[in-house]
């Protein structure tokens, strides 16, 4: 029997990030992990799908310069690809840990469950902690309502695989299944996108995501949108799809891309009174749940702000302050960029297009189709764009969306603007590396 006057739940970026501070701060804590120690953007997330995405940008941007420059876009070697990708992967687990045990934090491995509010079942170990801090995040989610579900793949599977298949077909239209069909297609898959109503990538701006579509469309993947599967069927090596009201597909792989579901339904929570809804663990403005002393902050959690690794990394940021005594504030969330990444990025922050139009009282829009510009056409981008949202009584930025093969960059530079102020003396003050997306913000 151990007791610690914190222990957090799940090795992710947002325990993981949390537990460093808190160690250094003198308290004695301990982390659990039931599976890879890291968590997901390490081990099956943000990074593995971003060093196989580094090789389409490579063929992308070389197929934009065909015939100005380049004679030829590479091909992608998957399976090398993949071998590549795994250099950064497999050595992941074993470091997060021995890192944590380095700085003399207790590591526990096994699934962890609540037994009351101060004490925690692994396996055969009981752990009594004066505070608990749940960062457990998600899983793929399933689709219960398909028959034969269990058939489909997911995301996990497809950053695991060896060989490329022929033709893929992803169940679901959001960030997952956009990224990795953008990965496939270059690799040369016939790609499918399966999605339920007529709204993929719900949360962008519908002209962004119909500009993006028509050059997703361009590279070999087809979008079939207001399709609703029912059902799967395996037909020797083959997958076939039906929506039981004329349509289907057969592929070599079928992906569940359709939203993660939180890890919050296996802890015992609502044994000890900690209050989820559908969005996960509910929390109040300090991350602390419905029981005094849990907490719970990342994926796991309840929340009107996206999902993303940097977000449970503020979040932990935060936490490390509140148990530290060193604020009593509630939690303030900059500007957030989120990126769906592919060749082209799509990306956004602050206020939203859709919110701003609905509110043209209090804001404006400004859109610049700027593929020819300077930074744009000397890449050779099919399209570029990017929209500001002005706040009218300041005129400041509060808001952008844009898209190009530079938007996971131009991003961050609103976003920056935006949560120093906004003003236009906020780019005009500063010198931006000539030419970049960055000194275009001056025309914007
Ligand atoms: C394919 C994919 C691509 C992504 N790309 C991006 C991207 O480009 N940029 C970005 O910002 N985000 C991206 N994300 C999201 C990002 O991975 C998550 O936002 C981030 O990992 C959340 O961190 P977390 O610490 O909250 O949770 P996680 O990283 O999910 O960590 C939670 C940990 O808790 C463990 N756990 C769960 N239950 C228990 C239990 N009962 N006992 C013990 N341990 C438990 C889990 O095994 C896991 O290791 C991507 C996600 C996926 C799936
Ligand atoms: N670049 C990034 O930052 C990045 C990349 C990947 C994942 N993520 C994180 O992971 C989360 C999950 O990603 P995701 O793509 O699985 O989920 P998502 O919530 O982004 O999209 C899932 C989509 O599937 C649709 N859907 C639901 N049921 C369906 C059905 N029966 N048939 C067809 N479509 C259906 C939903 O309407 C939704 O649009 C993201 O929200 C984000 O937090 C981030």
């Amino acid at each position: 029997m151990t007791n610690y006057d914190v222990v957090i739940i799940g090795a992710g970026p947002g325990g993981l990030g949390l537990a460093y501070p808190l160690k250094q701060a003198g308290l004695n804590i301990a982390v659990v992990e039931e599976n890879l120690w890291g968590g997901t953007c390490p081990n099956r997330g943000c990074d593995p799908k971003k060093v196989l995405l580094a090789a389409v940008e490579a063929r992308m941007h070389s197929k934009y310069l065909v015939n100005n420059g380049i004679k030829a876009a590479p091909e992608i070697d998957w399976p090398a690809l993949m071998q590549f990708e795994k250099t950064f992967t497999a050595p992941v687990s074993k470091n997060s840990r021995s890192g944590l045990s380095n700085a003399d934090i207790d590591t526990i491995s096994g699934h962890a469950e609540f037994v009351d509010s101060n004490t925690l079942k692994v396996g055969d170990k009981i752990i009594h902690s004066a505070k608990f801090v749940i960062a457990t995040g998600q899983r793929p989610g399933r689709l219960m309502a398909v028959k034969n579900q269990e058939l489909m793949l997911t995301s996990t599977d497809f950053l695991k695989m060896d060989q490329l298949p022929d033709e893929i077909a992803f169940i679901g239209g959001g960030y997952i299944a956009f990224e990795l069909a953008m990965i496939a297609a270059a690799a040369g898959a016939k790609v499918h996108i399966i999605h339920h109503n007529d709204r993929p990538l719900k949360d962008f701006p519908k002209e962004y995501v119909d500009d993006l579509l028509k050059q997703m469309e361009a590279e070999n993947i087809q979008i079939h949108l207001n399709t609703d599967i029912k059902e799967i069927k395996k037909e020797t090596n083959r997958f076939i799809l039906d929506d039981e009201s004329g349509f289907t597909l057969k592929v070599d792989r079928a992906f569940v891309t359709a939203g993660r579901k939180p890890n919050d339904d296996t802890l015992n929570l609502e044994k000890i009174g900690v209050q989820t809804d559908r969005g996960g663990i509910v929390v109040n403005d300090h991350l602390e749940t419905t029981i005094k002393g849990i907490f719970a902050m990342g994926d796991v959690i309840s929340k009107s702000h996206p999902k993303l690794t940097p977000v449970s990394g503020f979040e932990a940021q935060y936490l490390a302050k509140l148990l530290n005594n060193q604020t009593t504030e509630a939690i303030d969330y900059p500007a957030i960029p989120t990126v769906v990444y592919g060749m082209p990025k799509l990306a956004q922050t602050g206020v939203k297009l859709q919110e701003a139009l609905e509110h043209e009282d209090q804001y404006q829009i400004q859109t610049n189709e700027t593929t020819d510009w300077f930074t744009y056409r000397r890449l050779g981008e099919p399209q570029a764009k990017v929209s500001v949202v002005r706040e009218r009584k300041t005129n400041k930025i509060v808001g952008a969306v844009t898209m190009s093969s530079e938007a996971e960059h131009l991003i961050n530079d609103f976003a920056t603007v935006i949560n120093h102020g906004g003003s236009a003396s906020e780019i005009n003050n500063q010198i931006w590396a000539y030419p970049t997306e960055a000194s275009d913000l001056e025309y914007m």
